[in-house]
């Protein structure tokens, strides 16, 4: 892992960053509508934002300097995996993006996790790993990670599953000396303010903030029509 952290991640220092991300086939699924999104985010204070595909990328670049975490998700028919290739890393760092997010779980990986270090040596770009567990983060730092991501916990069989974000994989990343960006499921002001309590360098928050959709249903969720 890189020692000391490029400047460009050490700016998200204690910072929340917005993952501006929408699903095909949705109304917000627009460039347009992300473009708006992310500008509302940073008028709300995000430090930087996460993005996924180049089209978005290089949209959201043209109007800010803040720093840009992409990601090019592909779906491999159970679900999306990450940034699996150095071709999409290469157009995400030519789109604008300063540091490129790749999957780097067992489950898609194996034990050769060489992606994230040829990703680095392709693009110029520090990598974050979306890791789902310890010894993924570990392997991770060991090939060439500059900081890790809890972006996959509870989308791989080896990692816990539950619908809270997983605060004790932050202290473990942590606890093993690893810059560990949270993220993943975090719902509220009180979980983000957990993630920095067990040491997280950064949170990250999605669909809490960005996805309409989702969270006009957790509010039809409790109505007593929905229940009929
Ligand atoms: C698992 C996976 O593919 N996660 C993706 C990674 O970029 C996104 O779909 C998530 O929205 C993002 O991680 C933020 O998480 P949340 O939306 O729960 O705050």
């Amino acid at each position: 892992m890189t020692h000391p952290l490029p400047a460009v991640l050490a700016s998200l220092a204690g910072g929340l960053v917005v993952s501006v991300q929408a699903n095909d086939g949705t109304p917000v699924r627009d460039v347009a509508v992300i473009a708006a999104l992310a500008e509302s985010a940073l008028l709300g204070g995000a430090r930087a934002l996460r993005l996924n595909g180049p089209e978005d990328v290089r949209r959201v670049r043209a109007v800010t300097d803040v720093p840009i975490i992409g990601l090019h998700k592909v779906h491999n028919g159970t679900r999306n995996i990450i940034t699996p290739e150095v071709g999409l890393a290469v157009s995400l760092a030519e789109a604008g993006a300063d540091i490129i997010a790749v999957d780097a779980t067992a489950e898609h990986l194996g034990t050769d996790f060489g992606l994230l270090g040829e990703i680095v040596a392709a693009t110029g770009r520090p990598v974050m790993a979306d890791v789902s567990t310890l010894d993924d983060g570990l392997r991770a730092r060991d090939n060439g990670a500059s900081i890790v991501g809890t972006t996959l916990s509870g989308y791989t069989p080896e990692s816990r599953r539950g619908e809270e974000p997983d605060v004790q994989l932050i202290a473990e990343l942590v606890g093993a000396g690893i810059p560990t960006i949270a993220e993943g499921r975090y719902r509220t002001p009180e979980q983000v303010a957990a993630a920095f309590d067990a040491g997280a360098f950064a949170v990250v928050v999605g669909g809490a903030i960005t996805d309409p959709i989702a969270i006009t249903r957790r509010f039809v969720d409790v109505t007593p029509g929905a229940r009929e």
